[in-house]
């Protein structure tokens, strides 16, 4: 069997090493990208701990990465189509509903070069029911004797752990239609998996409850992210630790300890883009009261990031202005380069209207993808602009040199191991630390001299 796949370079590079039989073909039309993926010292276009061993093993052998997205597709039995589903920017929907358009072009494209019958497989995160518009284009445009079959098999993985995820899932979920065709279909993709995956979490279900579980599952876990950050307000005003609560809450089976970290904000390609389509879904379907709710999970979010540069700003005296902030991590969690939606970037923005000198400084994330997002977040302001009051530094401690505050905005583990005393002996004094990820050994830096802010505890100053 051979599958091609546009897109998911994690997902097929493992596919590629648990099934040697399969070659497996990753097209992309993103020159630069596939340039990544093949280049001879092996630095790929994502950071994730653990691919570039997989992608050493595998490339050259059973998997292949390619532009020649044509020939991928009229190879392939089996195609994966997992291109991106940003929010809508303008039209019907925007800033809510998903962007259909690059689902349908590559639909449309597999219609047009498919010379056989294919299993068509949604891996992007859609709104409930986009398989069939899938098939409607399929079925107009296909050539005589090509059937098509198409299932949804979302992806579940998380960033920085997506390695381990696809080795063991907690579940692979594959939708298909009850039709005997269909459950073939789904049986394919079920023996793919199960060269590795235990049949008993390989779930099958109606193609449309797997669209929606994957919406709910982000869903549910952001909503998990934002109920403890509401929380954590509550402990900074009365003297409770929102760590010791999560601790006391999570160990009710019923609850569960995970997902329960209070920070600064969640961040993401996903989560705030897959709830809006929630909240657009439950508003097309006259569900104003279930869109209401979805969307405070999203507001909430945006009220902690909030709070916590305001925190910083009154901390400090009530004005930042001048003051030199170094700001440590601006991808949007530990172990990945990823900034999309970072919580970092909106804190910089807040930052810089409060006229703050802000030094950046990040183990992973590359600079021009720095300069891009703040360019990004403020778009009536000139880049020049921007970098007279942010810079970018080559290590935490030249980050920190001068410095009035530090804010921790992404639990990189090398943040715990800072050298602390060498950090407060180069600050302007008092030294503050505002930790966003409850990431600091918040006894030891008082000791040190800190003057110390956690999310989540009203008792550190
Ligand atoms: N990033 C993640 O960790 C996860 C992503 N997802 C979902 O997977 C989908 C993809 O997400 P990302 O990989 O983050 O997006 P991305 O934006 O990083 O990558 C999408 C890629 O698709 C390519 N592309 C677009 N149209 C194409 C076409 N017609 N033919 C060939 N290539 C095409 C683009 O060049 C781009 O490189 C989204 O629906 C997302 O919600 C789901 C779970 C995890
Ligand atoms: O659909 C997707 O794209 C993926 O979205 C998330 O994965 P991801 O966004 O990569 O990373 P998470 O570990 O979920 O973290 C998201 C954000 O929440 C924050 N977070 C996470 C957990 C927590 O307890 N507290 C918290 O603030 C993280 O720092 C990060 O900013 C889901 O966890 C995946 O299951 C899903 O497949």
């Amino acid at each position: 069997m051979a599958p091609v796949v546009v897109k998911s370079g994690p997902t097929c590079a493992v596919i590629a090493l648990k099934c040697p039989n399969i070659k497996v073909t990753i097209v992309d039309l993103n020159q630069s990208r596939v340039d990544a993926w093949n280049s001879s010292d092996f630095a790929l276009p994502i950071y994730e701990p653990g691919l570039v061993d997989i992608v050493k093993a595998c490339r050259g052998r059973n998997l292949f990465f390619s532009t020649d997205v044509d020939k991928g597709i009229q190879e392939a039995d089996l195609i994966f189509v997992s291109v991106n589903t940003p929010t809508k920017k303008s039209g019907v929907g925007a800033g809510f509903a998903a962007d259909l358009n690059y689902v349908e072009l590559a639909t449309r494209r597999i219609a047009a070069v498919a010379t056989t019958s294919k299993i068509v497989v949604e891996k992007s995160t859609v709104p409930c029911r986009t398989a069939e518009s899938m098939r409607t284009i399929l079925d107009a445009n296909s050539k005589k004797g090509c059937d098509f079959q198409i299932l949804s098999n979302p992806e579940f993985l998380a960033e920085g752990t997506a390695i381990n995820d696809l080795l063991s899932p907690d579940r692979v979920l594959i939708g298909s239609l009850q039709t005997p065709e269909g459950r073939d279909a789904c049986e394919s993709l079920a023996n793919v998996y199960a060269h590795w995956v235990p049949k008993e979490r390989i779930l099958t279900v109606g193609l449309w409850s797997s669209e929606l579980s994957k919406l709910a599952a982000n869903a549910m876990l952001a909503q998990r992210i934002s109920s403890i950050n509401a929380l954590s307000a509550i402990c900074e005003a009365t003297g409770a630790n929102i760590d010791e609560v999560a601790y006391a809450v999570g160990k009710d089976s019923r609850v569960g300890p995970k997902f329960l970290k209070a920070s600064v904000g969640f961040g993401g390609s996903c989560f705030q883009k897959d709830i809006l389509n929630l909240v657009y879904l439950s508003e097309s379907l006259h569900l104003p009261e279930v869109a209401a709710y979805w969307k405070q999970v999203v507001q909430l979010n945006e009220y902690q990031k909030r709070r916590f540069s305001k925190r910083v700003v009154d901390t400090l005296f009530n004005t930042i202005t001048g003051k030199k902030i170094a700001v440590l991590g601006f991808a949007f969690k530990a172990d990945t380069g990823d900034t999309r939606e970072s919580a970092a970037i909106t804190l910089i923005k807040h930052f810089q209207e409060e006229r703050a000198r802000v030094v950046v400084y990040d183990p992973q994330v590359v600079e021009s993808q720095i300069w891009m997002d703040l360019s990004e977040a403020s778009p009536d302001i000139s880049l020049d602009q921007i970098k007279k009051q942010v810079s970018i530094a080559p290590s935490a401690l030249e980050a920190c040199h001068n410095a009035e505050a530090i804010v921790i905005a992404t639990e990189w583990k090398e943040f715990r191991e800072i050298n602390w005393e060498l950090v407060y002996a180069n600050m302007n004094k008092p030294a503050f630390v505002f930790d966003g990820r409850l990431l600091v050994d918040v006894e030891k830096l008082k000791q040190i001299g800190f003057k110390v802010m956690s999310i989540g505890r009203g008792d550190t100053y």
